[in-house]
């Protein structure tokens, strides 16, 4: 297991937007901070969910696609350059004798003064092919993200999936790879109307209603896949380079349940001053529950700034609650 000795002064658990805007106010104050996120990307529901849909009640925008407020908060956030540890989950988190936490994730362990908590539902994870051997070809050619089409330069991609990511993703493969699949086990997808008036036009060979029924391979990758007719059981085998599933995302607090806080109705706990029943640990956004609260990203940008002053005055009694206004700091 790989460990990072750096102690820093709040590490944010979960990448979302609560937990991107924390981490820059956490820069705003001066702080060593840490983000670390289960997915290998940051946006959280936004990014993960509905990347391609309007917002309309974030304040200052009239309306901003989700995918485009990911990359403003990214912007706002590379100001200060905090560490960002993607495709890692959160699963234990103690305090140590020295009153700092070790943070254990599935791969990695770090160190931190005080923990900020923006889970939202729980880590996300791909909902995974249930294919038996399935497994055993990721990290060879079996795909749930794609980071960079370049390695499908050539190849024969199957790509699994009827919702926008499945569609975009055939969409863009299609210029590059030898040849592009979709395979969806309904007749009509998801998709936006546009993508899918696209794709019936472009190169892309469409096999509705057909669901992947097993994968043949060996120790490199997966070499074919047969692909069943939903209503009439017929079977055909198709050759692949590469598989690419975009079957959506499953949220689960999963270890979060185990960390000590108070926890209700699978939220946590937490004061006016975004601290939960952990001395140092805060929670903010969706993840975080006290009287009236709503579940928006306008209020986790709000618990954000709160959460974090919270946090710095922890490691440093003498620092403000409140503190300078960004527009004088410049
Ligand atoms: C379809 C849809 C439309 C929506 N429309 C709107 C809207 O118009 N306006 C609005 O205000 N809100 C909207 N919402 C709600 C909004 O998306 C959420 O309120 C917001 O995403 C909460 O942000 P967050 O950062 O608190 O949590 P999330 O966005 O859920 O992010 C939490 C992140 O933490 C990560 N994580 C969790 N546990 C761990 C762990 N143990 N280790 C590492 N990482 C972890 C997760 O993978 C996730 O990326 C919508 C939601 C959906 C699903």
């Amino acid at each position: 297991m790989r460990e990072d000795r750096n102690v820093y002064d709040v590490t944010v658990v979960g990448g979302g937007p609560t937990g991107m805007f924390a981490a820059f106010y956490g820069g705003l104050r001066q702080m060593k901070v840490k983000i670390i996120e289960s997915l290998p990307q940051l946006g959280g529901q936004l990014a993960a969910l509905y990347p391609e849909k309007y917002i309309y009640d974030i304040a200052g925008f009239p309306k901003v696609r989700a995918q485009e407020l990911v990359n403003q908060l990214k912007e706002q956030l590379s100001l200060f350059s905090p560490a960002i540890c993607l495709n890692q989950s959160v699963e234990t988190l103690e305090k140590q004798e020295d009153g700092t936490f070790k943070l254990t994730t599935d791969k990695e362990i770090h160190y931190s003064k005080t923990v900020i908590i923006t889970a939202g539902n729980g880590a996300f994870q791909p909902r995974r092919l249930e294919l038996e051997s399935a497994s055993q070809y990721e990290g060879k050619n079996l795909h749930y993200f794609i980071s960079d089409l370049e390695q499908f330069a050539g190849k024969r991609v199957l790509v699994c999936g009827g919702g926008d990511s499945a569609v975009d993703w055939s969409l863009m493969l299609e210029p590059i790879a030898a040849s592009v699949t979709i395979v969806h086990r309904r007749d009509k997808f998801r998709a936006h109307e546009h993508s899918v008036e696209q794709l019936m036009k472009s190169r892309v060979q469409v096999k509705t209603p057909f669901v992947p029924a097993e994968l043949i391979g060996d120790e490199q990758g997966i070499r074919q896949v047969v692909l069943e007719h939903v209503k009439e059981g017929t079977k055909e085998t198709i050759d692949v380079d590469a598989v690419v599933v975009n079957y959506g995302f499953i949220s689960s607090l999963g270890p979060i349940k185990n960390w000590g806080l108070d926890i209700e109705k699978n939220s946590i706990k937490v004061n006016s001053r975004m601290e939960t029943n952990i001395p140092g640990v805060y929670a903010a956004g969706d993840i975080c529950t006290y009287d009236g609260k709503i579940k928006l990203i306008a209020c986790g940008f709000g618990e954000a700034p709160i959460a974090i002053s919270s946090a710095k005055t922890y490691i440093d009694p003498t620092a403000r609650m409140q503190p300078a206004h960004s527009s004088s700091l410049f």
